[in-house]
């Protein structure tokens, strides 16, 4: 019954075991048992693991000629060396026992399809060496499973192959399962690669075989899916037994020289296997069993058999160019691009390559010396495809309750990472308050003792002139200088810290000589005391002396006043007497002692008066000579009084010129010491005396000198200030840049990826909020237009599924999205319920802000779209490989550049078949960070490839497979609202 592929809503990768999650490929070497040894050429070591080769160079030549058509012989020499080759492999056998080459080397693989994962058999190796035999069995078995009605006896069952094998272990180990209460459903496809042709094996006859041909399509989490493919529901041992039977009815073979059953096809079994859990978890798993095609040499002249096998060369020979490439990227442990997409066979087998898928190779190879050349080359594919490492995973489909469980727990850890977020930012914010706080603590320690050092360089520039203090200031300017340049943050500190430093040695230098301006005032006024106490004393004292002299020299002249008074009065008595004729003669005022006895006995009173004037006479005497006294101690007085007055004047003279001259000393010393604040000298220097501080007050010379080199200082500090701040602000700009770009790297960080913060916000409509993403910067820019790009490069007949709709495009041109509004909603079956519920949210925002980043790009890789172009498939040859007789011997005589062959045209490639076009929700289950991721846009005829993890863009040539994401390296991813809006379409490759 065929069934159409069912999309399944909801997958996850699960690895079960992390140590098993990355395996390399196992590879055996099978040696066809009943092969005649010619020479004992080939030796299988007994580790059972090793093998060694000795080639034989004369044959080789002789088959190189042989098969390129020289029928001349060859000359051969006897003397050519013969190399030993060694080759080394987890396994080389040469026994014929099918059980045991089953049970050793390919039942782990059916067991891990059981369990779950992917698994992969292939079978490779040039004709008749005994793919078909490992893989189904020999002959005789393989006409039993065509006519048998699969009842065998156990000794036919002995000669199965891996195939029969397998499906016998699947059956009984899915009975075991089902009786445990697992369900289970198992279906069988067989698929035949021919001619670069893919066809169904179990198709029915009578179908339209041109409508049903199957078609390889690339999901990111389905894997590889084949539309149009019959999967076969198969529930007993004998129905799928039956498909084996069918496939290999309709297999194409024919009769060669090295094979009388030799298959021309590769043929691919493949089982995919759907259980449901006991806790209704639903796990897919597929087994694929391959048996190539044998390569051979060209030797037919018939056309269609030349045909036939230039086709089987040209895809084993992309099998063989993908593995060189898987193992040389695995070597480098870098990225490469496979070309998978260059053959059918390649594109199948791309999960068993490198991918989700644990794959064993069984490389088939021969002991006769007449297929040395042969076997070398399987030897050699096989040591390359051993370097292959798989990543396992268990794909898991959720049931709804499981989905909504999920969403549930989404939306727990939505708003917790949107918690952390805050927090982180918060904490980012108290880290920078910290580590200022540290850093000005460092500053005030360091500045402390750069103003001690600054106090010692003055004490010495007062002492050696000031020419090294400059030179130290000249110094630190360079410093400054230099530091200043760089942006780090300890250059800066330490910037700040000088800078501090200077301002503190400012303040404390200008404490400094405040603190001794007052000291000397103080000084000022105590000396001012002293000039004033002796000066005061003296005046006092001569004062007092004056007033006791003009005190006494007031009675006196009181006394000489009266004394006056009575000589006056005397004066007139005598005047009186004058005129009396007793005063006729002044002489006789000489009383005689006669005359006053004289006087005294005459009783006339003439006589009295006489007497009476006498007296007065002798009083006049007395007071004259009293007067003369008085004034001689007078003019003494006055004397003393005058030298006291001039003694006086002198002193206060001495007095006021002290002051003055004390006042101009110490103004002078005052106003010095105000302009120095930043002078050199130590003011707590106890050695420093006053005469120095004058004589340097008053050396004019050297004050100017002082002066100017303070100004130069000053003008250096502020100079230095200037550049500090700006290296300070530019620190500070770069700073709010890491912060913003921290906060964003915080978000990605914590939303594990892009992809994942996406299905966190489509699967729990939880919005994060907008100023949160506002905040971080990552603002969506609505009014950029991104046209659709995939339109510009896709044939224009793939745009549309009817000619209405063509016709549509093409009114709208070029630039309209064939994946916009006006895409038939056909073409997105699967995806459209899912893609119409969709609204903006502010993740499709970021989604477009990534574009619009990287659409700045576009310009650069104008050029590259030429790059596009098939010259590069056209131009490639097989130059990868490391002998060139492989190219030769599986490609015929023809090689890539002789034109003669070709691989598809990529043109074709996307006529034949659809595009693959993914919604974004397939492939949210990427463990990868974002920042590993590489986004691209595609721009209308431009498609610019942004990292961003790196500023720069990075511009890589891209091939179609790049695009289309048919290969499993890339994948397309349309954003939800391209649909609806504005045409957009992101295209994220997603390398390993
Ligand atoms: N290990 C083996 N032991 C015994 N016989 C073998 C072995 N391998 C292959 N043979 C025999 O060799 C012959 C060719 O084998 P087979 O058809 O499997 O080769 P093939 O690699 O599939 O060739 P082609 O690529 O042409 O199909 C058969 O007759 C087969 O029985």
């Amino acid at each position: 019954m065929q069934t159409e592929t069912k999309l399944l809503p909801f997958i996850d990768f699960h690895p079960i075991n992390c140590s098993d999650s990355n395996e390399k490929i196992k590879v055996v070497v099978r040696f066809r048992t009943n092969d005649s040894k010619d020479i004992d050429s080939i030796q299988i070591k007994e580790d059972g693991k090793s093998v060694t080769i000795k080639r034989n160079e004369n044959l080789r030549k002789s088959q190189t000629l042989t098969h390129r058509g020289s029928i001349r012989g060859v000359s051969i020499d006897p003397n050519i060396q013969q190399k030993t080759k060694f080759f080394t492999y987890d396994a080389v056998t040469d026994k014929e026992d099918q059980k045991f080459f089953y049970e050793s080397y390919a039942k782990d693989n059916v067991i891990a399809f059981l369990k779950g994962y992917n698994s992969t058999i292939l079978a490779y190796g040039s004709t008749g060496s005994g793919k078909t035999f490992t893989i189904v069995g020999d002959e005789s078995i393989e006409s039993k499973i065509l006519k048998s009605n699969f009842q065998d006896s156990f000794e036919q069952k002995e000669k199965y192959g891996i195939l029969p094998r397998s499906i016998q272990t699947i059956y009984d180990e899915l009975e075991k399962a089902h009786e445990k209460g697992i369900k289970y459903q198992l279906r069988c496809s067989y698929l035949e690669v021919y001619n670069e042709e893919l066809t169904d094996m179990l198709s029915r006859s009578g179908q339209n075989q041109a409508s049903k041909k199957p078609i390889i399509q690339e999901c990111p989490k389905k894997g590889i899916v084949i539309q149009n493919m019959v999967e076969e529901p198969v529930n007993s041992y004998k129905e799928i037994m039956k498909c084996l039977q069918k496939g290999l009815a309709n297999r194409k073979v024919c009769i060669t020289q090295d094979n009388s059953r030799s298959s021309r096809s590769h043929t691919i079994f493949m089982l995919n296997l759907e259980q449901i859990q006991l806790d209704q978890t639903q796990i897919l798993s597929r087994l694929c069993i391959v048996d190539l095609a044998g390569s051979e040499k060209l030797q037919s002249n018939h056309k269609n058999r030349l045909q036939e096998t230039k086709n089987i060369n040209t895809s084993l020979l992309t099998l063989a160019k993908c593995i060189t490439h898987l193992s040389k990227a695995q070597d480098k442990n870098e990225k490469k691009h496979v070309p998978f997409r260059e053959s059918k066979l390649t594109r199948i087998l791309k999960e068993s390559l490198g991918g989700n898928s644990k794959t064993t190779l069984i490389c088939a190879a021969r002991f006769s010396d007449r297929f040395q050349e042969e076997t070398i080359q399987t030897l050699r594919f096989a040591r390359e495809a051993k370097k292959i490492q798989n990543e396992l995973a268990v794909k898991i489909v959720y049931t709804e309750e499981q989905l909504l469980e999920q969403i549930q727990k989404l939306k727990q850890e939505n708003e917790m990472l949107i918690n952390q977020i805050f927090n982180l930012k918060k904490q980012y914010s108290q880290d920078q308050a910290n580590n200022l706080d540290l850093i000005s603590q460092n500053l005030t320690a360091t500045s402390a003792n750069t103003i001690e050092q600054i106090n010692k360089n003055n004490k010495d520039t007062l002492k050696n002139g000031q020419s090294n203090n400059l030179k130290s200031r000249n110094d630190i300017g360079q410093q400054s200088k230099q530091t200043s340049m760089g942006i780090d943050q300890s250059i800066l500190a330490k910037q700040y810290q000088e800078l501090m430093s200077y301002k503190m040695r400012y303040d404390s230098l200008k404490n400094s000589s405040e603190e001794q301006i007052m000291k000397l005032n103080k000084e000022i006024q105590f000396l001012n005391q002293q000039l004033a106490k002796p000066s005061d004393q003296m005046i006092q004292e001569i004062e007092q002396t004056i007033q006791k002299l003009s005190s006494k020299y007031y009675q006196q002249e009181q006394e000489i006043q009266q004394e006056k008074k009575i000589m006056r009065d005397v004066q007139k008595v005598l005047a009186e007497t004058q005129t009396s004729p007793m005063m006729k003669n002044q002489n006789d005022f000489q009383i005689s002692t006669e005359d006053e006895e004289a006087a005294r006995n005459s009783e006339d009173s003439t006589g009295c008066r006489y007497i009476e004037c006498i007296n007065n006479k002798l009083k006049i005497k007395k007071f004259e000579n009293l007067f003369v006294e008085f004034e001689k101690q007078y003019s003494k007085l006055y004397l003393e009084n005058q030298q006291s007055r001039n003694i006086l004047q002198e002193i206060s003279q001495r007095l006021k010129g002290i002051n003055v001259n004390d006042f101009n000393i110490l103004n002078e010393s005052q106003y010095q010491m105000s302009r120095d604040h930043d002078s050199l000298v130590d003011i707590d220097d106890k050695s420093y005396n006053d005469d120095q501080l004058f004589t340097k007050s008053y050396d004019e010379q050297q004050e100017e000198l002082f002066l100017n080199n303070l100004n130069k200082e000053i003008n250096e500090f502020e100079k230095q200030d200037r550049q500090i701040q700006e290296s300070i602000q530019q620190f500070s700009a770069k700073l709010n840049k890491f912060k913003v770009m921290n906060q964003r790297c915080a978000v990605e960080k914590n939303v594990n990826d892009f992809d994942s913060f996406y299905k966190i916000q489509t699967q729990s409509d939880t919005i994060i909020p907008l100023n949160l993403i506002e905040e971080l910067g990552i603002q969506s820019k609505h009014d950029e237009e991104i046209r659709s790009p995939i339109s510009s490069i896709l044939p224009f007949e793939n745009r549309g599924s009817s000619r209405r709709d063509k016709m549509k495009m093409y009114k709208n041109g070029l630039n309209s999205s064939y994946y916009g509004e006006k895409t038939p909603q056909s073409i997105f079956k699967p995806y459209n319920s899912y893609f119409n519920q969709q609204e903006i949210t502010p993740s499709n925002r970021l989604n477009q802000s990534y574009m619009s980043n990287s659409s700045k790009f576009s310009e650069v890789l104008d050029q590259n779209l030429a790059d596009i172009d098939l010259s590069r498939i056209e131009n490639s040859n097989y130059d990868d490989y490391e002998d060139d007789n492989i190219s030769e011997n599986l490609y015929g005589n023809h090689k890539y550049q002789n034109g003669n062959q070709k691989p598809p045209h990529q043109k074709q490639l996307f006529q034949e078949e659809n595009i693959d076009i993914l919604n974004m929700s397939d492939i949210t289950q990427t463990k990868r960070p974002l920042q590993k991721q590489k986004s691209m846009n595609l721009s209308h005829n431009n498609l610019s490839f942004y990292n961003e993890s790196s500023e720069s863009p990075q511009v890589s040539k891209l091939n179609s497979s790049d695009i289309f994401g048919i290969n499993r390296k890339h994948s397309i991813h349309i954003g939800r609202q391209s649909l609806k809006l504005k045409n957009r379409v992101a295209i994220s490759s997603k390398n390993q």
